[in-house]
């Protein structure tokens, strides 16, 4: 007997990455046909599109959610899934310019080898980070750090994709400035002053592929790294150890694994969720335990190569709004 047609939505942003989106929808709409996924399309238009598109589609009763871009269309499709009790299974097509997330899951960096993930529809399910009303997958972090906070135009990452990254990032490296944080956790709590904190759900973050070397997606635990005060060159020397997964011993960074941790500052402090801004701290950040359902490569066999580094691109990456008027400058 056939199988009955499965219903997904596409939702794609059309600037992502070298804009590979808006030249290879006929094609991947057509391997999806043809793999048995009867499948819709909504092309974002902006910030905050590929939420609404998001919850629009489970509304509508889509059985597969299609993220296809960047880090941040994810996010925002993450954003319009969590809310809902009934939450179908996620895709992802990862075609932006960073896809770090795609990369801890081993999906393929090419259109057709992530096609192909969708169509076996072999999910794994993941937890879920929830800070205030927002929610990431990958990664949270605050730290004086922000002020670093950059936006890459989309049409100059289009143009020359990572490269935008590093020569954004590097002219601010010298502005490095502590934080006061409180830290509670059901386990500890510390008053700190700290460069950084980050709260992560997979070992992949940025190009650093061991920075938390114990994560798991699926265990209900962040695995918290707090990089105490230290200077440029101790700043500099646990960031090369991170590149190594040698880090956790270094006496500036302390390390911790816990369900919900609530971190408060006296100072103004930007809050980072999956490269994305999200809010200002004070943050309760709660796991919610095998919360999505996303499809994978079930064989395990990554595609990707290490991008090449750049230490400002963690995990400060965009302020929206901000571009147009760099660019005035
Ligand atoms: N039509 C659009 N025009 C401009 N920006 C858009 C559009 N649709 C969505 N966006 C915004 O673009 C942001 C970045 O997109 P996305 O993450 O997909 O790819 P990217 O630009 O390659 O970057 P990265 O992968 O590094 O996040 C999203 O957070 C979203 O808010």
């Amino acid at each position: 007997m056939a199988q009955p047609v499965k219903r997904a939505r596409l939702i794609y942003n059309p600037t992502s990455g070298r804009e590979e989106m808006k030249k290879r929808l006929p094609e991947i709409l057509q391997r999806l046909e043809r793999g048995g996924l009867e499948t819709s399309t909504h092309a974002t238009i902006g910030e905050g599109d590929a939420t609404l598109a998001a919850a629009e589609a489970v509304e509508r009763g889509f059985d597969i959610v299609i993220a296809a871009g960047g880090d941040g269309t994810l996010y925002e499709v993450i954003n319009g899934l969590a809310e809902k009790p009934n939450r179908p299974p996620l895709g992802i097509l990862p075609l932006g310019t960073t896809n770090d997330f795609a990369r801890a899951l081993n999906i393929p960096r090419n259109w057709e080898g992530a096609v192909d993930v969708i169509l076996r529809q072999h999910a794994r399910v993941i937890d879920v980070g929830k800070v205030n009303q927002r929610y990431f997958i990958n990664i949270a972090g605050g730290g004086s750090l922000t002020e670093l906070t950059y936006e890459v135009p989309s049409k100059l990452k289009t143009m020359i994709g990572q490269m935008a990254y590093y020569m954004k990032g590097l002219e601010k490296l010298p502005r490095l400035r502590p934080i006061e944080l409180y830290i509670k956790t059901a386990e500890v709590e510390m008053h700190e002053e700290v460069m950084l904190f980050l709260i992560s759900n997979s070992n992949s973050v940025g190009g650093f592929e061991r920075l938390a070397p114990d994560a798991s997606l699926s265990d209900g635990l962040f695995d918290v790294l707090i990089l105490r005060k230290c200077n440029l060159a101790e700043f500099i020397r646990v960031v090369s150890l991170a590149l190594r997964g040698e880090h956790l011993s270094d006496p500036n960074l302390i390390y911790l694994q816990t369900k919900q941790i609530q971190v408060t500052s006296p100072d103004y402090v930007q809050v980072n969720l999956d490269g994305e801004l999200g809010g200002t701290l004070p943050c309760m950040f709660t796991n919610l335990p095998q919360h999505l359902h996303i499809f994978i490569d079930e064989t395990g066999q990554s595609t990707y190569k290490s991008p090449p580094i750049n230490l400002m691109k963690l995990p400060w990456k965009t302020r929206p709004g901000v571009d147009e008027h760099e660019q005035e400058e």
